[in-house]
């Protein structure tokens, strides 16, 4: 067997912002990405995939100025993928430059089924190239990553060719992508130990995974993949992804965090050793969760492993009675060591300005001098209403005041009448990217619906609305409402989120939100019309089948 290079410490690749990036509705702009990208630096992962420099200038800005805020000295190493093509891997050079440490992830098919149907090469064809890009990569940074497509489903004796390759042109890190998520645990262990025992220069790079959910599989085969030699780990947080998502970073870290004695002896450690087996400041993982939930409006299942809002409740008898006797008789993890904290100062309508920043910064939020004195004024108003202000409530208001969604259509005003003796009806005020009040009123099967519809006569852009769903982010009755939307315009998918007291209210700014993602993707698109739709519009009102209700919904007027 070779020896591998690595160290006793599983480097975390994080790949949010590109991979995670990929699921339908979770788009974020430039903006969004630097605040996903300094709270993942924060978090402690060594490399961000920062996005795919070619696939779009906005890509090539995000990893830009990622690169350039976040890539410092003693920050994490700032990626970019390119398809084995020298277009790709110089706009990926380019774009990594600000970033004191910079790596090129190149990437190509490397199964049968890949080759015949997409690439439509030879396997010979396919390994000079993977060769040749290597190179090329390399001549713009020392720091390439090589990885083959679709590895799972190739042949494993070519694979080991094509990698011995690549490591021979410079690939620093070879990466091991179960790119339709089709491996099983003992499969991708050999799979990974097969790579070590056959591929001769092994020993000069670090062997990577990468991994999808389709199965339900992908943190099993990861935590198989380490015990086999695999020392770093692809992954995204909260799981999101192409279709069924990548590996989720808070889970396969917490499972080595958890159960580091296990994996010890498999990455040369003594058994009882305490040293974490990752970088990750795992009192980050909270927070993170949250912030990218929010802004990508992709939503944590509340029965989520770490950071479902369940994952450290106990609700029987028998475990409440054992956890008040001794928290680890149904307790693996401490809820303290994901972030999840006690609030230590109690806010409140009393509170000023320097208790409100202070917590957002201990929160991690740091929001400019007009974002906070925006959230500010919301924090007031809230806590006007509720006697006490928790973290949640914070968060909510922090990130509604922090999502970068260009505001085209600006929400002055929303009126709903309804009850069991009337037909609901909404009016609402807007103002258009012209500065223009637009108002109207249509009345609906249900508040939500009728707000719905007068905004769509006002909004002129057709759409489907495909997800409604409330959460409530604190208890009570007087606690915030979290409403995600996801829409959809000519097969692309825009989400939306606000929080409010008011779930109407916070209904009517989450739709507003997408349709300004949705509009500002079409921006430059001359069929459109600036607000005032008519006949043109689709009907896009919340049908039963659309609407997916969590959490208690709050209505407080
Ligand atoms: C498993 C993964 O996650 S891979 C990454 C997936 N992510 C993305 O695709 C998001 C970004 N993608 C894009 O913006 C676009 O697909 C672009 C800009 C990269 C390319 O767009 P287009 O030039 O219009 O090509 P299109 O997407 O239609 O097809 C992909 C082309 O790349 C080729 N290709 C795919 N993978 C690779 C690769 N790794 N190396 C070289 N060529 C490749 C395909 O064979 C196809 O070539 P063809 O047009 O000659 O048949
Ligand atoms: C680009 C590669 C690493 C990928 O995302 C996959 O194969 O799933
Ligand atoms: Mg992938």
């Amino acid at each position: 067997m070779n020896k591998q290079p690595q160290t006793d410490r599983i480097i975390i690749f994080d790949t949010t912002l590109r991979d995670g990036e990929q699921c339908p509705g979770a788009t974020l702009n430039v903006d969004e990405k630097l605040v996903i990208a300094r709270q993942l630096a924060r978090l402690g992962v060594d490399v961000i995939e920062a996005g795919f420099a070619f696939a779009s200038p906005g890509d090539f800005e995000a990893v830009e100025k990622i690169a350039k805020a976040v890539g410092t000295e003693d920050g994490p190493v700032i990626c970019s993928l390119a398809r084995a093509i020298k277009a790709d891997i110089q706009a990926a050079a380019a774009a990594i430059k600000p970033a004191a440490k910079g790596r090129i992830h190149t990437f190509i098919s490397t199964s049968d089924i890949h080759l015949e149907y997409q690439l439509k090469k030879s396997k010979a064809e396919v390994l000079a190239i993977a060769e040749e890009m290597v190179a090329y990569a390399k001549s713009f940074v020392d720091d390439v990553e090589f990885s083959t497509m679709d590895a799972t489903r190739t042949d494993p004796e070519y694979l080991y060719q094509v990698l011995e390759r690549a490591i021979a042109a410079g690939a620093t890190t070879i990466n091991i992508p179960d790119t339709v998520g089709y491996t099983t645990p003992s499969e991708f262990g050999a799979l990974i130990k097969g790579i070590k025992d056959n591929v001769p220069n092994i020993d000069q790079a670090i062997i990577s995974v990468h991994g999808h959910n389709d199965i339900g599989l992908a943190v099993a085969n990861f935590l198989e993949a380490v015990k086999n030699g695999a020392r770093q780990l692809e992954c995204a947080i909260n799981g999101i992804g192409e279709r069924a998502g990548n590996t989720a970073l808070e889970e396969v870290v917490m499972a080595l965090h958890v159960r580091r004695q296990y994996y010890n002896p498999f990455l040369g450690r003594p058994v009882e050793s305490e040293a974490p087996l990752t970088n990750i400041d795992t009192r980050q993982i909270y927070k993170t969760s949250r912030l990218v939930s929010n802004l990508t409006g992709m939503l944590v299942q509340p029965n989520k492993a770490i950071v479902g809002a369940n994952a450290f409740a106990h609700e029987s008898g028998i475990h409440q009675d054992g956890v008040l006797k001794n928290r680890l008789t149904y307790e693996i993890m401490d809820a303290q060591s994901i972030g999840l904290t006690e609030n230590q100062i109690v806010l409140g309508k009393h509170s000023g300005r320097n208790a409100f920043r202070t917590r957002l910064r201990e929160l991690g939020f740091e929001l400019s001098e007009t974002e906070l004195n925006k959230a500010f004024i919301r924090f007031k108003e809230l806590a006007d209403k509720k006697k006490e202000i928790s973290d949640w409530d914070l968060e909510a208001i922090a990130n509604d005041e922090t999502q970068q969604t260009p505001e085209l259509f600006h929400l002055e005003l929303v009126q709903v009448s309804c009850g069991n003796q009337a037909r609901p009806t909404a009016t609402v005020y807007l103002r258009n990217p012209a500065g223009e009040e637009l108002m109207d009123a249509a009345i609906g099967t249900g508040p939500v619906d009728a707000v719905y519809k007068a905004i769509n006569r006002v909004v002129n852009v057709p759409n489907e609305l495909i997800e409604f769903s409330v959460q409530s982010v604190t208890k009570g009755i007087d606690a915030m409402g979290e409403v995600t939307i996801r829409l959809r315009h000519n097969h692309r998918v825009f989400s939306g989120h606000a929080a409010n007291t008011d779930i109407i209210v916070a209904s009517a700014q989450a739709y507003v939100n997408a349709l300004n993602r949705l509009y500002g993707s079409l921006q430059g698109d001359q069929t459109l019309r600036i607000g005032r739709g008519e006949s043109s519009m689709n009907e896009s009102g919340v049908t039963e089948e659309s609407v997916v209700v969590q959490g208690s919904m709050v209505n407080q007027q």
